[in-house]
């Protein structure tokens, strides 16, 4: 059952908070008390600073409005305030309890004009947002609730208290059912609930309930081939229909392609249900085609767990699911293939077949250094799944080569 993440009357002092004031070191964490306390040297980089401190926070009951709110704001902070404010990820939780998380921003903003102010007074409209904002006192700071108007009552201040790291992430806990589907039924409610607003949904939904999955006893094999964008999986699944006289397919499959640009503007919860049930008609599809020929499939449920869960987590590579944790099993309702091959080439070998295929060159460059901790995020992720787990191809030599290497691995475990 999804635990309400609310900060409820007098929950406050027993969540923590995390700013991800810098993606390559810990978020800083600190919890709420009602005496003052000396601000640890990292905390004063954030509280001791010069500038106006606030952080905002979207709670709601209807986990789509939730979603779309809390995108909407990215959007509008991003788009609206100066080059003098920082907006950081910011959320709050309660230490490992899976779906505690309040998602949200921390906004510091250090120009003279009143952006900030104006637009936080526009977004409080929202019943669903939640604001405070941050007073210093020498060395110590506290948070109050904020209001552009009404003077704030010396009781309601809680004082920042450093915290030390939690055993999770906090962008783990909200993990299962809001970024990666452990079943047909839970993404199939997501996309149940936005028909209202998003109308595609019906089609989707109407889609999926028209396949009915065929059992896959005494079939062929089924073949996963998995990687990042321009590791080679075009080219070498083409190579292998043909090398193997395979059926091919894709998730998502064809049949959902005109819905794709719609669900892939759409918050994290949404787009990734889409892709969950893309799976499960690929899983429909496999299990027919596999009673006729070998089936090869390009991208399936890794790539839809791995960008998931590479995407939900922000920052270091450290900050992902640990190993053993049950994120990274598969769902026990889709279609198992017989083997997933990851294929992997180095960072410069991949950016130099982005640019080969005209990948626009200043955007490319610019995203560089975000993508390095996200390329890394995923493929890590990738590995960590289990039951199927993948077999790691090294894709960097040449297509023929690459071809040969995964014959040898097909004829080995597959024995075709
Ligand atoms: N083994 C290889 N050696 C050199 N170049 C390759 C190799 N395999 C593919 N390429 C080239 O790299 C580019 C990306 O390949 P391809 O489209 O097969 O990748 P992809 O993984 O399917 O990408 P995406 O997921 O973005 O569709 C293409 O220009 C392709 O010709
Ligand atoms: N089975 C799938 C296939 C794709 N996705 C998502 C993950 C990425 O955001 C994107 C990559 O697809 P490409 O651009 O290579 O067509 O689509 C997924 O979640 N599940």
């Amino acid at each position: 059952m999804l635990r309400r993440a609310m900060f409820r009357c007098g929950e406050l002092c027993s969540r923590v908070f995390a700013v991800e004031f810098d993606l390559r070191a810990e978020p800083l964490y600190f919890t709420l008390s009602s005496s003052p306390q000396v601000l640890h040297h990292d905390h004063q980089r954030l509280f001791g600073d010069c500038g106006k401190l606030f952080s905002l926070h979207v709670q709601s009951e209807n986990r789509i409005e939730k979603a779309q709110t809390h995108a909407q704001i990215k959007h509008k902070l991003s788009s609206t305030l100066s080059r003098d404010c920082d907006v950081f990820e910011a959320s709050s939780f309660i230490p490992d309890d899976e779906n505690s998380v309040v998602k949200g921003f921390f906004i510091r903003d250090k120009s003279t004009t009143t952006l900030s102010e104006d637009l936080l007074n526009t977004l409080r409209q929202s019943k669903t947002v939640c604001m405070f904002s941050y007073k210093r006192e020498g060395q110590y700071c506290w948070q109050e609730l904020w209001s552009p108007v009404s003077p704030v009552k010396e009781s309601v201040r809680q004082y920042i208290t450093p915290a030390t790291a939690a055993k999770h992430h906090p962008s783990t806990l909200n993990i299962r059912n809001s970024d990666v589907f452990y079943s047909m039924d839970e993404a199939y409610k997501v996309l149940q609930e936005c028909t209202d607003i998003i109308p595609e949904s019906k089609a989707v939904l109407k889609l999926v309930d028209e396949q009915l999955e065929i059992s896959s006893g005494d079939a062929y094999p089924v073949i996963v081939i998995e990687g990042l964008d321009a590791t080679g999986k075009t080219t070498l699944t083409e190579a292998l229909r043909e090398s193997l006289n395979a059926t091919l397919l894709k998730s998502p499959p064809q049949c959902l392609t005109s819905f794709r640009q719609r669900f892939d503007s759409e918050p994290p919860l949404i787009r990734r249900a889409f892709y969950a049930l893309g799976n499960y008609i690929t899983a429909a599809h496999i299990g027919k085609e596999s009673l006729r020929a070998p089936v090869i499939v390009d991208r399936y449920w890794h790539s839809t767990a791995a960008y998931a869960i590479a995407t939900a987590v922000s920052g270091r590579v450290e900050n992902l699911p640990r190993l053993d944790s049950e994120l990274y099993q598969w769902p026990g309702d889709l279609l198992q293939p017989n083997l997933v091959l990851l294929l992997t080439v180095n960072p410069e070998e991949r950016l130099r077949r982005l640019r080969d295929r005209g990948q626009d060159k200043t955007v490319e460059e610019a995203e560089l250094e975000l993508n390095q901790l996200f390329r890394l995020k995923v493929e890590e992720a990738y590995k960590r799944i289990q039951n199927p787990a993948c077999i790691i191809v090294d894709a960097s030599p040449s297509p023929q080569e690459v071809l040969q290497q995964v014959q040898r691995l097909i004829r080995n475990k597959c024995h075709l």
